[in-house]
């Protein structure tokens, strides 16, 4: 097993002089049920401020619809008033994220058939990981999958895919990082303290920062859109999903511990100041190596 040590890729970000939001990469973000718009916005904000050139929320609360006043970039789309083949179809996402609030409901089990039908890069994270566990159709369908796809469980969500404990999975979280990967022949990041990465055909990276000032609801929905937004733009400057998914998972532990040299945390850390941390980070690399 290495240690992650991602942060070169940020160089493939660097923006040309003549760059255009047409090819800074357009995400996709499904999810927001009633009661957890709020993760949706929180992994909408992130991706934004990693660098997408697009982030459209597909919301799954109609009423929710207008509560991102404070970030008018977002794009809202209802996730009711569209037939989910057709609707991804039209968008022509570079990356679909699918998962941060959405629920289990039959709404939310229809888009995630459609972007697990659909060819083209797929993150797969929260109750998106729980619908594969209890629903056999959908795992065979994320097995089959030709096209790169990152799963990002806590060891909760990890435990449900395995069918067994939490404790188990703690207690031997590279066992259970390679029994995902064999499970789903996915990226997989087996998310909390000292958080892996592992997928087919590569060898295994444990991220050594990030702190327990991260231990707040909205940290992963943070990184489900960091990954998004890194991809968006990564995917077409030669970045694979594995190199983009390790360079948002040490963005985003890196900036959590920035975060806490500043006196904003451990106590009172929030996932909306890692995402500015976040992009202050790439930036700061970007001035320093470009
Ligand atoms: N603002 C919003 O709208 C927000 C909305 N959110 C949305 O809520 C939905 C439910 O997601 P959720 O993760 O809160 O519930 P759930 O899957 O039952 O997992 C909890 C259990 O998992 C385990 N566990 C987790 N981490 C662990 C670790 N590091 N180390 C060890 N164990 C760990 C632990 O299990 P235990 O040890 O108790 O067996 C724990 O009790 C989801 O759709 C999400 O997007 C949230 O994103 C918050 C912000
Ligand atoms: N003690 C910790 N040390 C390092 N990272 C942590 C710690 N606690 C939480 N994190 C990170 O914060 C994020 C939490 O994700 P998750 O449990 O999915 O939160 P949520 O579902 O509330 O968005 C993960 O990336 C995890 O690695």
């Amino acid at each position: 097993m290495k240690t992650l040590d991602a942060l070169d890729y940020i160089g493939k970000l660097a923006r040309k002089p003549d760059a255009h939001k047409g090819n800074t990469g357009k995400a996709l973000l499904i999810g927001g049920a009633p009661t957890m718009a709020g993760a949706l916005i929180l992994a909408g904000k992130s991706a934004l401020h990693s660098g997408a050139g697009l982030t459209l929320l597909m919301m799954l609360d109609p009423r929710s619809l207008g509560v991102v006043t404070n970030q008018p970039e977002l794009m809202m789309h209802d996730a009711n008033q569209q037939q989910p083949d057709e609707a991804l179809s039209i968008i022509k996402p570079t990356i679909i994220a699918i998962g941060p609030g959405i629920g289990i409901s039959e709404l939310a089990r229809a888009w995630l058939h459609a972007a697990l039908n659909r060819l083209g890069p797929l993150i797969i994270d929260a109750d998106a990981l729980n619908l594969v566990a209890t629903h056999p159709d959908l795992l065979e369908l994320l097995r089959q999958r030709t096209s790169p796809t990152t799963l990002t469980p806590h060891p909760g969500e990890a435990a449900r895919l395995l069918s067994c404990h939490t404790d188990q999975v703690q207690e031997d979280r590279e066992g259970a990082i390679h029994a995902l990967v064999r499970l789903t022949h996915a990226v997989v990041v087996l998310k909390g303290h000292h958080t892996l990465i592992a997928g087919p055909g590569y060898e295994t990276v444990i991220c050594m920062q990030g702190n327990p000032g991260m231990a707040v609801g909205g940290m992963g929905d943070t990184l489900t859109g960091c990954i998004a937004g890194i991809a968006a733009q990564g995917l077409t400057r030669e970045m694979n999903l594995f190199d983009a998914t390790c360079l948002a998972v040490q963005l985003h532990a890196m900036g959590g511990d920035q975060l806490v040299k500043k006196q904003s945390g451990p106590i009172g850390l929030t996932p909306s100041e890692l995402s500015l941390e976040i992009r202050s980070l790439i930036n700061h690399w970007l001035s320093q190596h470009i």
